[in-house]
């Protein structure tokens, strides 16, 4: 078998989306990458994270072409081996559908620097790539995601190429985030950064516009009505 440790890293990596509840059922996916072998290890799709095994886990090159595995690989390889052949620096994918990151590329928003949770790991907003084609069939849907978030790190906002390690992560519009790191750990960690930031974000976002201060013949009506008429601020 291909790959000990890196199945059973890519395979923790799957675990803890889990655990921290950034996918349902077979929701999502995490690979990893060896480098010097050329060789991608993927998550199976549709399997039961209950039942997944090192040895269930699916090799491939970094083209996709299956090396090693009994099982359909996820149906995001081809989103996983195009991002590993365009961002040379990182070493792990992680797909999920956590519910905070998933609604701001539902709502085609990109999640916006706000606090300095956000700054410690994503310098800049998360950015949300150009809603997919609706007309695209399997195979090119899949392509296109892949396409769609590398062009948009090609040239950012600005013309400028963002470097993918400062900000590990790309919401895909009408879909959900992909998120990756050095190993599968860092990558699995920075998806669960990605929805607490994603939730932050959304709450900050939601209290401002909805906290509209009371006017001032409210606080007349009820500080008087408690204090007299009479009292002023601060005398009573
Ligand atoms: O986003 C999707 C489907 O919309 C996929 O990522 C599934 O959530 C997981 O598919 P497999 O990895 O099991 O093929």
């Amino acid at each position: 078998m291909l790959l000990k440790e890196l199945r059973e890293e890519v395979l923790e990596a799957n675990l803890e989306l889990v655990r921290r509840g950034l996918v349902l059922y077979t929701f999502g996916n995490a690979s990893g990458v060896d480098r010097e072998q050329g060789l991608v290890v993927i998550k199976p799709s549709g399997v039961d994270y209950g039942k997944l095994k090192p040895e269930h886990m699916v090799v491939t090159t970094m083209d996709g072409e299956i090396v090693e595995g009994n099982l359909r690989p996820s149906s995001d390889l081809d989103t996983h081996t195009l991002l590993y052949r365009e961002f040379p620096s990182i070493g792990a994918v992680v797909h999920t559908h956590s519910d905070y990151a998933t609604s701001f590329a539902q709502a085609g928003l990109p999640i916006p620097a706000l606090g300095t949770t956000h700054a410690d790991y994503f310098y800049g907003p998360v950015p949300v790539t150009a809603a997919l084609s609706d007309e695209a069939v399997q195979g090119r849907y899949v392509h296109e995601t892949g396409l769609a978030i590398v062009e948009y790190f090609r040239q950012g906002e600005d013309g400028q190429p963002i470097d993918p390690l400062a900000v590990p992560a790309c919401l895909v519009a009408g879909h959900a985030p992909f998120v990756w790191g050095r190993n599968a750990h860092d990558a699995a960690h920075n998806a669960v950064v990605l929805e607490a930031v994603a939730k932050m974000a959304y709450q900050t976002l939601t209290l401002r516009a909805n906290c509209e201060s009371v006017s001032k013949a409210l606080l007349d009506r009820h500080y008087f009505r408690k204090h007299g008429a009479s009292a002023t601020y601060g005398q009573c």
